[in-house]
Protein backbone atom coordinates (compact mmCIF):
# COMPACT_ATOMS: atom_id res chain seq x y z
CA UNK A 1 0.00 0.00 0.00
CA UNK A 2 1.05 3.61 -0.34
CA UNK A 3 0.19 6.86 1.16
CA UNK A 4 1.24 9.95 0.23
CA UNK A 5 4.41 9.31 -1.43
CA UNK A 6 5.93 6.45 0.64
CA UNK A 7 5.06 3.42 0.96
CA UNK A 8 3.74 1.46 3.75
CA UNK A 9 5.84 -1.39 5.01
CA UNK A 10 4.60 -3.75 8.06
CA UNK A 11 7.72 -6.09 7.89
CA UNK A 12 9.32 -4.25 10.48
CA UNK A 13 13.00 -6.40 9.50
CA UNK A 14 12.82 -5.06 5.88
CA UNK A 15 12.03 -1.74 7.19
CA UNK A 16 14.88 -1.53 9.86
CA UNK A 17 17.25 -2.86 7.07
CA UNK A 18 15.69 -0.27 4.48
CA UNK A 19 16.62 2.94 7.06
CA UNK A 20 20.15 0.93 7.93
CA UNK A 21 22.55 3.59 8.69
CA UNK A 22 20.41 6.78 7.39
CA UNK A 23 19.98 10.22 8.97
CA UNK A 24 17.02 12.42 7.92
CA UNK A 25 18.68 16.16 6.50
CA UNK A 26 17.60 18.72 4.40
CA UNK A 27 14.14 16.22 3.60
CA UNK A 28 16.18 13.48 2.87
CA UNK A 29 18.02 10.25 4.22
CA UNK A 30 21.51 10.58 3.93
CA UNK A 31 24.47 8.37 5.29
CA UNK A 32 26.15 10.30 8.12
CA UNK A 33 28.82 12.50 6.90
CA UNK A 34 31.56 10.16 9.22
CA UNK A 35 30.06 7.09 7.28
CA UNK A 36 30.30 5.34 10.35
CA UNK A 37 27.30 2.90 12.06
CA UNK A 38 26.73 1.02 15.03
CA UNK A 39 24.32 -1.65 15.69
CA UNK A 40 21.08 -1.87 16.31
CA UNK A 41 19.97 -5.39 18.25
CA UNK A 42 16.56 -6.71 18.89
CA UNK A 43 16.68 -7.18 22.85
CA UNK A 44 13.98 -10.18 22.36
CA UNK A 45 16.24 -12.53 20.26
CA UNK A 46 19.91 -10.83 20.70
CA UNK A 47 20.39 -10.14 16.85
CA UNK A 48 21.57 -7.26 14.46
CA UNK A 49 18.36 -6.18 12.69
CA UNK A 50 19.93 -2.78 11.67
CA UNK A 51 22.71 -0.62 11.97
CA UNK A 52 21.87 3.55 12.93
CA UNK A 53 24.24 6.30 11.26
CA UNK A 54 27.02 7.20 13.61
CA UNK A 55 27.04 11.17 13.10
CA UNK A 56 29.16 13.05 15.22
CA UNK A 57 29.87 17.11 15.01
CA UNK A 58 30.42 17.37 10.96
CA UNK A 59 26.72 15.93 10.61
CA UNK A 60 25.76 18.37 13.58
CA UNK A 61 27.50 21.57 11.98
CA UNK A 62 26.25 20.70 8.52
CA UNK A 63 22.24 20.15 10.04
CA UNK A 64 22.66 22.80 12.53
CA UNK A 65 23.48 25.04 9.15
CA UNK A 66 20.29 23.51 6.86
CA UNK A 67 17.92 24.31 10.41
CA UNK A 68 18.96 27.64 10.13
CA UNK A 69 18.13 28.79 6.40
CA UNK A 70 14.99 26.75 6.61
CA UNK A 71 14.20 28.81 9.42
CA UNK A 72 14.00 32.11 7.92
CA UNK A 73 10.96 31.14 5.23
CA UNK A 74 9.01 28.57 8.64
CA UNK A 75 8.93 31.20 10.42
CA UNK A 76 7.67 33.79 7.98
CA UNK A 77 4.86 31.81 7.50
CA UNK A 78 1.17 32.38 8.91
CA UNK A 79 1.06 29.81 12.38
CA UNK A 80 -1.95 29.03 10.68
CA UNK A 81 -0.42 27.47 7.73
CA UNK A 82 2.51 26.04 10.12
CA UNK A 83 -0.38 23.98 11.78
CA UNK A 84 -2.29 22.87 8.85
CA UNK A 85 1.02 21.81 7.47
CA UNK A 86 1.76 19.64 10.90
CA UNK A 87 -1.83 18.40 11.01
CA UNK A 88 -1.73 17.04 7.81
CA UNK A 89 1.60 15.44 8.61
CA UNK A 90 0.27 13.84 11.59
CA UNK A 91 -3.00 12.73 9.10
CA UNK A 92 0.22 11.27 7.20
CA UNK A 93 1.58 9.74 10.57
CA UNK A 94 -1.74 7.97 11.64
CA UNK A 95 -1.42 6.06 7.61
CA UNK A 96 1.51 4.89 9.02
CA UNK A 97 0.83 3.67 12.56
CA UNK A 98 1.19 -0.16 12.21
CA UNK A 99 4.70 -0.61 10.69
CA UNK A 100 5.95 2.32 12.79
CA UNK A 101 4.34 0.47 16.38
CA UNK A 102 6.05 -2.69 14.74
CA UNK A 103 9.48 -0.79 14.52
CA UNK A 104 9.33 0.51 17.82
CA UNK A 105 8.34 -3.15 19.25
CA UNK A 106 11.43 -4.69 17.38
CA UNK A 107 14.32 -2.01 18.47
CA UNK A 108 12.82 -1.56 22.28
CA UNK A 109 11.36 -4.55 23.08
CA UNK A 110 7.90 -2.88 23.61
CA UNK A 111 5.22 -5.01 23.41
CA UNK A 112 2.87 -4.19 20.49
CA UNK A 113 -0.11 -4.28 21.56
CA UNK A 114 -0.20 -3.09 25.29
CA UNK A 115 2.80 -0.38 24.55
CA UNK A 116 3.78 0.21 20.79
CA UNK A 117 0.86 0.50 18.91
CA UNK A 118 -0.94 2.72 21.91
CA UNK A 119 2.25 5.19 21.38
CA UNK A 120 2.17 5.77 17.80
CA UNK A 121 -1.56 6.62 18.00
CA UNK A 122 -0.84 8.92 21.15
CA UNK A 123 2.34 10.26 19.08
CA UNK A 124 0.03 11.52 15.92
CA UNK A 125 -2.54 12.54 18.68
CA UNK A 126 0.59 15.15 19.61
CA UNK A 127 1.13 16.72 16.80
CA UNK A 128 -2.75 17.25 16.21
CA UNK A 129 -2.83 18.77 19.28
CA UNK A 130 -0.26 21.32 19.00
CA UNK A 131 -1.20 21.54 15.26
CA UNK A 132 -4.55 22.73 16.86
CA UNK A 133 -3.13 25.49 18.85
CA UNK A 134 -1.68 27.61 16.11
CA UNK A 135 -3.64 30.01 16.59
CA UNK A 136 -2.91 30.89 20.13
CA UNK A 137 0.58 32.18 19.37
CA UNK A 138 -1.13 35.65 20.55
CA UNK A 139 0.36 38.41 22.25
CA UNK A 140 -1.72 41.67 24.39
CA UNK A 141 -1.78 45.42 24.84
CA UNK A 142 -0.65 46.68 27.66
CA UNK A 143 -2.43 50.04 28.83
CA UNK A 144 0.92 52.07 29.29
CA UNK A 145 -0.38 55.80 28.75
CA UNK A 146 -2.97 57.12 26.22
CA UNK A 147 -0.12 58.65 23.78
CA UNK A 148 1.58 55.17 23.43
CA UNK A 149 0.66 52.03 21.25
CA UNK A 150 2.25 49.25 23.85
CA UNK A 151 1.99 45.97 22.60
CA UNK A 152 3.56 42.43 23.13
CA UNK A 153 4.46 39.96 19.82
CA UNK A 154 6.02 35.97 19.95
CA UNK A 155 8.40 35.23 18.06
CA UNK A 156 10.30 31.80 17.23
CA UNK A 157 13.32 31.19 19.02
CA UNK A 158 15.22 29.60 16.17
CA UNK A 159 16.89 26.15 15.64
CA UNK A 160 15.82 24.19 18.45
CA UNK A 161 17.70 20.78 19.28
CA UNK A 162 15.65 18.41 20.76
CA UNK A 163 17.40 15.16 22.51
CA UNK A 164 15.55 12.46 22.91
CA UNK A 165 15.45 8.82 25.53
CA UNK A 166 14.41 5.31 23.86
CA UNK A 167 11.41 4.44 26.50
CA UNK A 168 8.49 6.41 24.38
CA UNK A 169 10.65 7.27 21.44
CA UNK A 170 8.21 8.85 19.27
CA UNK A 171 5.80 9.95 22.08
CA UNK A 172 9.14 12.07 23.70
CA UNK A 173 10.08 13.12 20.12
CA UNK A 174 6.38 14.64 19.32
CA UNK A 175 5.97 16.39 22.46
CA UNK A 176 9.02 18.10 21.87
CA UNK A 177 9.04 19.07 17.94
CA UNK A 178 4.93 19.55 17.87
CA UNK A 179 5.20 22.81 20.26
CA UNK A 180 8.42 24.12 18.56
CA UNK A 181 7.63 23.72 14.90
CA UNK A 182 3.87 25.56 15.60
CA UNK A 183 5.68 28.10 17.29
CA UNK A 184 7.75 28.60 14.18
CA UNK A 185 11.23 27.35 15.03
CA UNK A 186 13.13 24.45 13.13
CA UNK A 187 14.36 21.60 14.48
CA UNK A 188 17.09 19.11 14.89
CA UNK A 189 16.99 15.63 17.23
CA UNK A 190 19.05 13.61 18.03
CA UNK A 191 17.51 10.34 18.88
CA UNK A 192 18.72 7.35 21.38
CA UNK A 193 21.29 5.23 20.52
CA UNK A 194 18.87 2.17 21.47
CA UNK A 195 15.90 3.15 19.57
CA UNK A 196 16.74 5.32 16.36
CA UNK A 197 14.87 3.78 13.63
CA UNK A 198 11.44 4.08 14.65
CA UNK A 199 11.54 8.07 15.24
CA UNK A 200 13.41 7.83 11.74
CA UNK A 201 10.75 6.53 10.26
CA UNK A 202 8.08 9.00 11.77
CA UNK A 203 10.81 11.79 10.81
CA UNK A 204 10.61 10.62 7.49
CA UNK A 205 6.83 10.62 6.86
CA UNK A 206 6.50 14.03 8.41
CA UNK A 207 9.00 15.36 5.86
CA UNK A 208 6.54 14.13 3.21
CA UNK A 209 4.24 16.83 3.97
CA UNK A 210 6.75 19.48 5.92
CA UNK A 211 9.19 22.02 3.94
CA UNK A 212 12.78 20.32 3.40
CA UNK A 213 15.29 21.07 6.23
CA UNK A 214 12.17 22.55 8.64
CA UNK A 215 12.70 19.07 10.80
CA UNK A 216 15.91 16.85 10.87
CA UNK A 217 17.21 13.75 12.88
CA UNK A 218 20.37 12.78 13.60
CA UNK A 219 21.46 9.58 15.41
CA UNK A 220 24.49 8.94 16.88
CA UNK A 221 26.82 8.49 20.25
CA UNK A 222 25.42 11.08 23.51
CA UNK A 223 28.57 12.81 23.80
CA UNK A 224 30.16 12.69 20.13
CA UNK A 225 26.39 13.60 18.76
CA UNK A 226 24.21 15.26 21.28
CA UNK A 227 27.34 17.10 22.88
CA UNK A 228 27.65 19.25 19.41
CA UNK A 229 24.75 19.68 19.24
CA UNK A 230 23.69 21.48 22.81
CA UNK A 231 27.23 23.21 22.47
CA UNK A 232 26.68 25.13 18.37
CA UNK A 233 26.58 28.54 18.88
CA UNK A 234 23.24 28.28 16.32
CA UNK A 235 21.07 25.91 18.80
CA UNK A 236 19.06 28.47 20.70
CA UNK A 237 16.80 26.09 22.88
CA UNK A 238 17.44 22.56 23.86
CA UNK A 239 15.06 20.35 25.24
CA UNK A 240 15.89 17.01 26.71
CA UNK A 241 14.61 13.70 28.31
CA UNK A 242 16.89 11.19 29.97
CA UNK A 243 18.86 10.88 32.75
CA UNK A 244 19.73 13.03 35.59
CA UNK A 245 23.83 12.79 34.81
CA UNK A 246 23.16 13.85 30.96
CA UNK A 247 20.36 16.46 31.97
CA UNK A 248 23.25 18.27 34.51
CA UNK A 249 25.48 18.33 31.45
CA UNK A 250 23.41 19.56 29.42
CA UNK A 251 22.39 22.00 31.67
CA UNK A 252 25.99 23.26 32.19
CA UNK A 253 26.31 23.96 27.98
CA UNK A 254 23.29 25.45 28.31
CA UNK A 255 24.34 27.67 30.67
CA UNK A 256 27.25 28.76 29.01
CA UNK A 257 25.80 29.46 26.28
CA UNK A 258 23.06 31.82 28.31
CA UNK A 259 20.26 29.54 26.15
CA UNK A 260 16.82 27.64 27.55
CA UNK A 261 16.92 24.11 28.04
CA UNK A 262 13.95 22.18 29.34
CA UNK A 263 15.10 19.15 31.09
CA UNK A 264 12.61 16.22 31.85
CA UNK A 265 14.96 13.65 33.89
CA UNK A 266 13.99 10.77 36.50
CA UNK A 267 11.80 9.88 39.13
CA UNK A 268 10.73 7.72 42.21
CA UNK A 269 6.71 8.29 42.28
CA UNK A 270 5.21 7.64 45.20
CA UNK A 271 2.01 6.50 45.63
CA UNK A 272 0.22 6.43 48.92
CA UNK A 273 -2.43 4.30 49.85
CA UNK A 274 -5.06 5.00 52.24
CA UNK A 275 -7.06 2.63 54.57
CA UNK A 276 -10.32 3.97 53.35
CA UNK A 277 -9.21 3.50 49.57
CA UNK A 278 -11.39 1.78 47.09
CA UNK A 279 -8.93 -1.12 47.23
CA UNK A 280 -9.78 -2.47 43.88
CA UNK A 281 -9.29 0.70 42.22
CA UNK A 282 -6.13 1.17 43.67
CA UNK A 283 -4.51 -2.09 43.08
CA UNK A 284 -5.71 -1.30 39.17
CA UNK A 285 -4.08 1.91 39.38
CA UNK A 286 -1.16 0.63 41.01
CA UNK A 287 -0.62 -1.95 38.23
CA UNK A 288 -1.22 0.81 35.22
CA UNK A 289 1.39 3.12 37.51
CA UNK A 290 3.81 0.68 37.67
CA UNK A 291 4.15 0.35 33.91
CA UNK A 292 5.41 -3.41 34.22
CA UNK A 293 4.01 -3.87 30.44
CA UNK A 294 6.98 -1.52 29.46
CA UNK A 295 9.12 -3.38 31.98
CA UNK A 296 8.83 -0.26 34.11
CA UNK A 297 10.91 1.83 31.57
CA UNK A 298 8.93 5.12 32.57
CA UNK A 299 9.83 8.13 33.93
CA UNK A 300 6.60 8.57 35.96
CA UNK A 301 6.48 5.30 37.16
CA UNK A 302 4.89 4.25 40.51
CA UNK A 303 7.81 2.59 41.70
CA UNK A 304 7.46 3.89 45.47
CA UNK A 305 3.59 2.33 47.01
CA UNK A 306 3.48 3.38 50.58
CA UNK A 307 0.30 1.47 51.61
CA UNK A 308 -1.53 1.72 54.98
CA UNK A 309 -0.81 -1.03 57.50
CA UNK A 310 -4.38 -1.98 57.31
CA UNK A 311 -4.70 -2.87 54.00
CA UNK A 312 -1.28 -3.46 53.34
CA UNK A 313 -1.28 -7.06 52.69
CA UNK A 314 -4.25 -7.18 50.69
CA UNK A 315 -3.32 -4.85 48.74
CA UNK A 316 -0.28 -6.96 47.84
CA UNK A 317 -1.54 -10.03 47.12
CA UNK A 318 -4.14 -8.60 44.82
CA UNK A 319 -1.27 -6.60 42.88
CA UNK A 320 0.97 -9.62 42.72
CA UNK A 321 -2.21 -11.84 41.67
CA UNK A 322 -2.96 -8.64 38.91
CA UNK A 323 0.74 -8.85 37.43
CA UNK A 324 0.64 -12.87 37.52
CA UNK A 325 -2.62 -12.54 34.78
CA UNK A 326 0.21 -10.91 32.44
CA UNK A 327 2.12 -12.93 29.20
CA UNK A 328 5.59 -11.95 28.54
CA UNK A 329 6.91 -12.87 25.43
CA UNK A 330 7.26 -12.34 21.61
CA UNK A 331 6.85 -8.07 21.94
CA UNK A 332 5.32 -8.36 18.03
CA UNK A 333 3.23 -11.41 18.77
CA UNK A 334 -0.61 -10.04 19.84
CA UNK A 335 -1.10 -11.96 22.60
CA UNK A 336 2.16 -10.63 24.48
CA UNK A 337 1.11 -8.22 27.39
CA UNK A 338 5.01 -7.93 28.25
CA UNK A 339 8.05 -7.54 26.33
CA UNK A 340 11.71 -7.37 26.72
CA UNK A 341 14.01 -4.63 28.75
CA UNK A 342 15.61 -2.64 26.50
CA UNK A 343 19.64 -3.42 26.38
CA UNK A 344 21.94 -5.70 27.98
CA UNK A 345 23.45 -2.63 30.31
CA UNK A 346 19.88 -1.76 31.30
CA UNK A 347 19.16 -5.32 31.83
CA UNK A 348 21.89 -6.13 33.58
CA UNK A 349 21.65 -2.99 36.28
CA UNK A 350 18.06 -3.65 36.65
CA UNK A 351 19.28 -7.15 37.64
CA UNK A 352 22.15 -5.69 39.87
CA UNK A 353 19.14 -3.67 42.10
CA UNK A 354 17.01 -6.99 42.55
CA UNK A 355 19.81 -8.77 43.78
CA UNK A 356 20.76 -5.95 46.20
CA UNK A 357 17.29 -5.69 47.42
CA UNK A 358 17.24 -9.47 47.95
CA UNK A 359 20.39 -9.04 50.41
CA UNK A 360 18.76 -6.64 52.62
CA UNK A 361 17.63 -8.09 56.18
CA UNK A 362 13.43 -8.00 56.21
CA UNK A 363 12.93 -8.03 52.32
CA UNK A 364 10.34 -10.09 50.36
CA UNK A 365 10.81 -10.26 46.59
CA UNK A 366 7.67 -11.54 44.86
CA UNK A 367 8.47 -12.25 41.51
CA UNK A 368 5.33 -11.89 39.24
CA UNK A 369 4.50 -13.71 35.73
CA UNK A 370 6.62 -16.27 33.89
CA UNK A 371 9.45 -15.83 31.42
CA UNK A 372 8.53 -16.84 27.86
CA UNK A 373 9.02 -20.89 27.22
CA UNK A 374 9.44 -20.24 22.99
CA UNK A 375 13.00 -21.20 22.40
CA UNK A 376 13.84 -18.01 19.81
CA UNK A 377 13.29 -16.13 22.73
CA UNK A 378 15.97 -17.49 25.02
CA UNK A 379 18.51 -14.71 24.39
CA UNK A 380 16.35 -12.18 24.99
CA UNK A 381 16.06 -9.66 27.73
CA UNK A 382 13.09 -10.71 29.42
CA UNK A 383 12.67 -10.14 33.02
CA UNK A 384 10.33 -11.21 35.86
CA UNK A 385 9.07 -8.10 37.68
CA UNK A 386 9.71 -8.07 41.29
CA UNK A 387 7.38 -6.36 44.09
CA UNK A 388 9.41 -5.82 47.21
CA UNK A 389 8.22 -5.96 50.29
CA UNK A 390 9.75 -5.43 53.80
CA UNK A 391 12.40 -2.40 52.37
CA UNK A 392 12.44 1.43 54.28
CA UNK A 393 12.69 3.76 52.07
CA UNK A 394 16.74 4.43 53.00
CA UNK A 395 17.08 1.48 51.29
CA UNK A 396 18.73 2.27 47.33
CA UNK A 397 16.18 0.72 46.03
CA UNK A 398 14.03 3.10 47.40
CA UNK A 399 16.01 5.84 46.60
CA UNK A 400 17.51 5.53 43.27
CA UNK A 401 15.35 5.11 40.02
CA UNK A 402 15.76 1.59 38.81
CA UNK A 403 13.94 2.06 35.40
CA UNK A 404 12.71 -1.26 35.63
CA UNK A 405 10.03 -3.61 36.69
CA UNK A 406 10.92 -3.28 40.60
CA UNK A 407 8.23 -1.70 42.65
CA UNK A 408 8.89 -1.23 46.55
CA UNK A 409 6.03 -1.44 48.69
CA UNK A 410 6.37 0.85 52.10
CA UNK A 411 4.07 -0.17 55.12
CA UNK A 412 2.94 3.06 56.97
CA UNK A 413 0.72 3.66 59.84
CA UNK A 414 -0.16 7.66 59.67
CA UNK A 415 -0.59 9.99 56.96
CA UNK A 416 1.48 12.39 57.82
CA UNK A 417 3.86 9.33 58.09
CA UNK A 418 2.98 8.60 54.29
CA UNK A 419 3.90 12.10 53.25
CA UNK A 420 7.01 12.49 55.06
CA UNK A 421 8.43 9.15 53.10
CA UNK A 422 6.70 10.16 49.87
CA UNK A 423 8.94 13.64 50.27
CA UNK A 424 12.13 11.97 51.69
CA UNK A 425 13.23 11.43 47.98
CA UNK A 426 15.80 13.54 45.67
CA UNK A 427 13.04 13.13 42.90
CA UNK A 428 9.95 14.93 42.51
CA UNK A 429 8.34 14.25 39.38
CA UNK A 430 4.97 12.57 39.98
CA UNK A 431 2.76 11.37 42.91
CA UNK A 432 -0.32 10.12 43.70
CA UNK A 433 -3.07 9.81 46.66
CA UNK A 434 -6.03 7.05 47.05
CA UNK A 435 -8.47 8.22 49.31
CA UNK A 436 -12.19 8.76 49.38
CA UNK A 437 -12.15 11.58 52.06
CA UNK A 438 -11.57 14.96 50.16
CA UNK A 439 -10.34 16.69 53.01
CA UNK A 440 -7.14 13.81 52.90
CA UNK A 441 -6.95 14.16 49.16
CA UNK A 442 -6.63 17.92 48.67
CA UNK A 443 -4.32 18.67 52.03
CA UNK A 444 -1.93 15.77 50.75
CA UNK A 445 -1.76 17.06 47.60
CA UNK A 446 -1.01 20.29 48.16
CA UNK A 447 1.78 18.64 50.87
CA UNK A 448 3.36 16.41 48.25
CA UNK A 449 6.83 17.22 46.51
CA UNK A 450 6.15 16.32 43.00
CA UNK A 451 5.41 18.09 39.49
CA UNK A 452 2.33 16.36 39.10
CA UNK A 453 0.25 14.67 41.74
CA UNK A 454 -3.22 12.50 40.97
CA UNK A 455 -5.96 11.62 43.21
CA UNK A 456 -7.46 8.14 42.65
CA UNK A 457 -5.96 7.80 39.06
CA UNK A 458 -1.98 7.30 37.52
CA UNK A 459 -3.17 8.23 33.97
CA UNK A 460 0.65 9.08 31.42
CA UNK A 461 0.90 13.09 30.59
CA UNK A 462 -1.44 14.37 27.65
CA UNK A 463 -0.24 17.11 25.39
CA UNK A 464 -2.78 19.19 27.24
CA UNK A 465 -1.47 19.28 30.64
CA UNK A 466 1.42 21.12 31.77
CA UNK A 467 4.01 18.81 32.54
CA UNK A 468 7.73 18.47 34.45
CA UNK A 469 9.64 17.86 37.63
CA UNK A 470 10.60 19.36 40.50
CA UNK A 471 13.97 18.89 42.75
CA UNK A 472 16.18 16.37 40.44
CA UNK A 473 13.46 16.02 37.87
CA UNK A 474 14.33 18.41 36.12
CA UNK A 475 13.80 21.79 34.98
CA UNK A 476 10.93 24.01 33.09
CA UNK A 477 8.08 22.42 32.07
CA UNK A 478 6.76 21.24 28.56
CA UNK A 479 3.23 20.11 27.20
CA UNK A 480 0.45 22.59 27.15
CA UNK A 481 -0.41 25.89 25.16
CA UNK A 482 1.43 27.56 27.92
CA UNK A 483 4.62 25.87 28.13
CA UNK A 484 4.68 26.49 23.96
CA UNK A 485 4.34 29.92 24.54
CA UNK A 486 6.52 30.17 27.20
CA UNK A 487 9.49 27.60 26.14
CA UNK A 488 9.63 28.06 22.17
CA UNK A 489 9.30 31.60 21.86
CA UNK A 490 10.32 34.93 23.39
CA UNK A 491 7.75 37.73 23.74
CA UNK A 492 8.83 41.16 22.44
CA UNK A 493 7.39 44.10 23.59
CA UNK A 494 6.80 46.89 21.05
CA UNK A 495 6.22 50.70 22.71
CA UNK A 496 4.79 53.04 19.80
CA UNK A 497 4.92 56.68 20.93
CA UNK A 498 1.60 58.54 19.51
CA UNK A 499 2.83 61.77 20.69
N1 LIG B 1 12.90 10.47 32.29
C1 LIG B 1 12.87 9.62 31.28
O1 LIG B 1 11.93 9.56 30.52
C2 LIG B 1 14.02 8.73 31.06
C3 LIG B 1 14.14 8.11 29.84
C4 LIG B 1 15.24 7.28 29.61
C5 LIG B 1 16.17 7.10 30.60
N2 LIG B 1 16.02 7.70 31.79
C6 LIG B 1 16.99 7.50 32.86
O2 LIG B 1 18.28 7.58 32.35
C7 LIG B 1 19.00 6.37 32.65
C8 LIG B 1 19.97 6.00 31.58
O3 LIG B 1 19.31 5.93 30.36
P1 LIG B 1 19.95 6.53 29.06
O4 LIG B 1 21.34 5.98 28.95
O5 LIG B 1 19.09 6.36 27.86
O6 LIG B 1 19.91 8.09 29.41
P2 LIG B 1 20.86 9.17 28.89
O7 LIG B 1 20.59 10.42 29.62
O8 LIG B 1 22.25 8.68 28.87
O9 LIG B 1 20.41 9.32 27.35
C9 LIG B 1 19.29 10.08 26.92
C10 LIG B 1 19.68 10.82 25.64
O10 LIG B 1 20.75 11.73 25.90
C11 LIG B 1 21.82 11.50 24.99
N3 LIG B 1 23.09 11.88 25.64
C12 LIG B 1 23.84 11.12 26.45
N4 LIG B 1 24.94 11.82 26.85
C13 LIG B 1 24.86 13.04 26.26
C14 LIG B 1 25.67 14.20 26.29
N5 LIG B 1 26.81 14.26 26.99
N6 LIG B 1 25.28 15.29 25.60
C15 LIG B 1 24.13 15.26 24.89
N7 LIG B 1 23.31 14.18 24.81
C16 LIG B 1 23.68 13.08 25.49
C17 LIG B 1 21.70 10.03 24.66
O11 LIG B 1 22.39 9.71 23.48
C18 LIG B 1 20.19 9.88 24.54
O12 LIG B 1 19.77 10.36 23.28
C19 LIG B 1 17.92 5.35 32.84
O13 LIG B 1 18.32 4.28 33.63
C20 LIG B 1 16.85 6.17 33.50
O14 LIG B 1 17.15 6.29 34.86
C21 LIG B 1 14.98 8.52 32.05
O1 LIG C 1 4.63 7.31 29.41
S1 LIG C 1 5.46 7.90 30.45
O2 LIG C 1 6.75 7.22 30.55
O3 LIG C 1 4.78 7.94 31.74
C1 LIG C 1 5.79 9.51 29.99
C2 LIG C 1 5.48 10.52 30.82
C3 LIG C 1 5.76 11.81 30.43
C4 LIG C 1 6.33 12.07 29.24
C5 LIG C 1 6.59 13.46 28.86
O4 LIG C 1 7.84 13.63 28.29
C6 LIG C 1 6.65 11.05 28.41
C7 LIG C 1 6.37 9.75 28.78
Amino acid sequence: MTTGSLTVLDDPFTLARQLSGLNLVDGKLVQAVSKRTFPVVNPATGQRIADAADADSDDVDNVVAVAVRAQVSWSKLPARERGRLLAEAARALSAHTEEIARLVALETGKALRTESRPEIVATADALDFFAGLAPELKGETVPLKPTALTYTTREPLGVVGVIIPWNVPALIMAFKIAPALVAGNTVVVKSAEEAPLGVLRVVQILNSVLPPGVLNILSGDGPACGGPLVNHPAVRKVTFTGSVATGRIIAHAAAEKLIPATLELGGKSPMIVMPDADLAQAVEGAFAGMRFTRQGQSCTAASRMLVHGAVHDEFVRRLAERVNGLTMGDPLDEATDIGTIVSLSQYEKVKHYIELGEAQEGAVAIRCSTLPEDSALKSGLFLQPVLFTGLTNKSRLAREEIFGPVTCVIRFDTLDEAIEIANDSDFGLAASVWTKDIKVALTTAQSLEAGLVQVNQNQVAGPNISYGGIKQSGLGKELSLESMLDHFMHKKTVIVNLE
